[in-house]
């Protein structure tokens, strides 16, 4: 689905991602994981093209887009929820919805309006508020929504859960475990590692730009030496 490699990406003369390869398969779901700076959010946004890598290829579903711009990369069937949200100032949860609807790459039109609606009533009670008028978590649920009306293969979040009360949170997680029933591919950057070894196929693990685990849960449970080293549980 995303292949990436040999990845190098630099902030003027600071160097930050080494050479990372990064891939993602049908219907997968990937936890990218390591402690605040390893380079997490700059390799999701070198992917995506909102930050321009040196060196290295980033291919979706076989097709080369590398230099692309951002909104061609997406094009391609990817939705990103960004760290923050950014929602409008002036729209609603209604036209932040409907602005966003579109089939997928495939042709698919699995998640309508009414779906998303469903699947998040909170939404359904607000939809004349204005975006910005809503708590942290509705705001949250209002971005994961807004990307499924895109009904995208790939949805990337970074951080979705991050500020959020434990109860919104697990609504939060609740909805993510939905959308990866219904086959969606997912990378999620998140802190609470517990869930994410329930959750995810994969998980790989920056340390300073470079990957230094690319592998499944299981190790990662039985070694507990990994997580302790590398991410500091
Ligand atoms: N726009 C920028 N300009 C310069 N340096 C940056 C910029 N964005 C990030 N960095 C630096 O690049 C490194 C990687 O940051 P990045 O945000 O990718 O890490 P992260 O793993 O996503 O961490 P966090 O969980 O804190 O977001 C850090 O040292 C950070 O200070």
């Amino acid at each position: 689905m995303l292949h990436a490699t040999a990845l190098h990406t630099y902030y003027g003369a600071s160097h930050v991602l080494h050479g990372i390869d990064f891939r993602v398969a049908k219907g997968e779901t990937v936890a990218l994981m390591g402690r605040n700076g390893m380079g997490k959010s700059t390799l999701l946004k070198s992917m995506l093209g909102i930050v321009a890598p040196r060196s290295g290829k980033v291919a979706i579903l076989g097709r080369d887009v590398t230099g692309m711009e951002t909104s061609a990369v997406i094009r391609q069937g990817i939705a990103y929820v960004p760290e923050g949200r950014g929602m409008f100032h002036n729209l609603t949860v209604r036209e932040h919805l409907l602005m966003a609807a579109r089939a997928g790459t495939d042709g698919r039109r699995d998640w309508t309006y009414e779906r998303v609606l469903e699947t998040f009533p909170r939404l359904a009670e607000r939809l004349d508020n204005l975006g910005t008028h809503l708590s942290g978590g509705e705001q949250q649920m209002l971005s994961i929504g807004r990307a499924l009306m895109t009904n995208p293969q790939l949805l990337i979040l970074d951080e979705a859960t991050e500020g959020l009360a434990p109860l919104i949170r697990r609504d939060i997680w609740h909805v993510i475990r939905a959308i990866k029933q219904t086959g969606i591919a997912s990378i999620i950057v998140d802190k609470n590692v517990g869930v994410l070894l329930d959750l995810a196929d994969r998980h790989v693990i920056l340390v300073k730009g470079e990957v230094v685990y690319d592998g499944g849960p299981e190790t990662l449970k039985s070694d507990s030496s990994i997580l302790e080293r590398h991410i500091g549980l």
